[in-house]
């Protein structure tokens, strides 16, 4: 978990909202200050950019996917975020302010990673006792819940836990933290699926009570794709894609049919459809093609005797991140 510095909060936790009140103001909806916003950012370790020039802006009360393959930026990103790294160049803000040694921010973030450390004398009940030192939202009835329902030996040495109990800690403390911005860096590592869904299950039951922007990153795209409201993909450092998640839903098609049929179809769309991907066998051809049909699309594709599958968010960021990589090799 993160440990936020010495100082009292100078300022309630809890997404920042404009304050500002202008007589125009009045009449218009309140304007919302992002929980993050990030600018032209850049992290490189040597000539190499772990991320690279990204810019973009993480709404409150949402919960958000960091996504991407292995080594596209996504843990450097968040260390960045949670001020546990410097930043090369470019900007970062995170409740207004720059995040790094900077107690306002860091008492209202909690950043729980793949393989939390602790004290070797530690046993889980040490983490529990000391969570509402660091975070003052702590909720010790909901930390009690979780315990039950992950079963974890509070009095066991830390050292003899098995990985997935250690996993489901850090996801307890993640919950019963309650921060305004709360950053999961995959942190299921060993947790069998029934844990992954209770932990689902009680984020999502959670956030409606207690609504809090999460930052989840994962690789587990199709476990967590009705947990999404926001998609962040990340691809050799940088941004890929930045939408909504109902939007990316439909975003893009797998048409089957008849080689020269799909074709016919698929060629006469380039201008608005990028062809994501191609498989074929016999005369037989799947294209994933992005950008959503028009209802006359479909009535088309449908009479040339095609079919139209929709594309789940997992094979879409596989298909996208895949044609990006294409990308990345041919202009490298
Ligand atoms: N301290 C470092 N020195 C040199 N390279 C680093 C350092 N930290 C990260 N990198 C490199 O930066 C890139 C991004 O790493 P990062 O850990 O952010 O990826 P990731 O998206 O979290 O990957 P994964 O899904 O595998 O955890 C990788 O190529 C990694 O090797």
């Amino acid at each position: 978990m993160s440990t936020p510095n010495q100082t009292p909060p100078a300022q309630p936790a809890g997404p920042a909202q404009s304050t500002q009140s202008t007589p125009s103001s009045q009449a218009a909806p309140p304007s919302i200050t992002p929980v993050v916003q990030v600018s032209g950012l850049t992290k490189r370790f040597g000539s190499f950019a772990a991320v690279d020039d990204v810019s973009f802006t993480v709404k409150p009360n949402t919960i958000y996917g960091l996504l991407g393959r292995n080594g596209a930026g996504k843990t450097t990103l968040m260390q960045l975020l949670t001020g546990q790294d410097f930043a090369t160049s470019g900007s970062i803000r995170v409740f207004g302010e720059k995040p790094v040694e900077n107690a306002r921010v860091l008492e209202q973030l909690c950043f729980i990673k793949e393989s939390q450390k602790y004290p070797d004398e530690f046993r889980p009940k040490h983490v529990f006792r000391s969570a509402p030192w660091f975070f003052r939202n702590w909720d010790a009835d909901f930390a009690e819940r979780l315990i039950d329902d992950f079963q974890v030996p509070l009095n066991r040495p830390i050292k003899k836990v098995s990985r997935g109990q250690l996993s489901a800690i850090g996801v307890i403390v993640g919950l019963a933290s309650r921060a305004p911005l709360t950053f999961f860096d995959e942190p299921y590592l060993g947790l069998d699926a029934v844990a992954r869904q209770i932990f689902y299950d009680r984020l999502l039951e959670d956030y409606a009570e207690h609504p809090r922007t999460v930052i989840l990153s994962t690789h587990l795209i199709d476990e967590v794709s009705n947990l999404l409201e926001h998609v962040l993909v990340i691809d050799h450092g940088r941004i890929l894609m930045d939408q909504n998640a109902d939007d990316i839903r439909g975003s893009a098609t797998t048409v089957v049919g008849l080689s020269r049929t799909v074709d016919a179809f698929v060629g006469g769309r380039r201008s608005s459809h990028r062809e994501l991907h191609r498989e074929g066998i016999g005369g037989l051809a799947s294209v994933t093609i992005s950008g959503a049909l028009t209802a006359e699309e479909r009535r088309a594709a449908t009479e040339a005797g095609l079919e139209l599958t929709p594309v789940s968010l997992q094979q879409l960021i596989v298909r996208t991140t895949s044609a990006s990589a294409q990308d990345f090799e041919r202009s490298a």
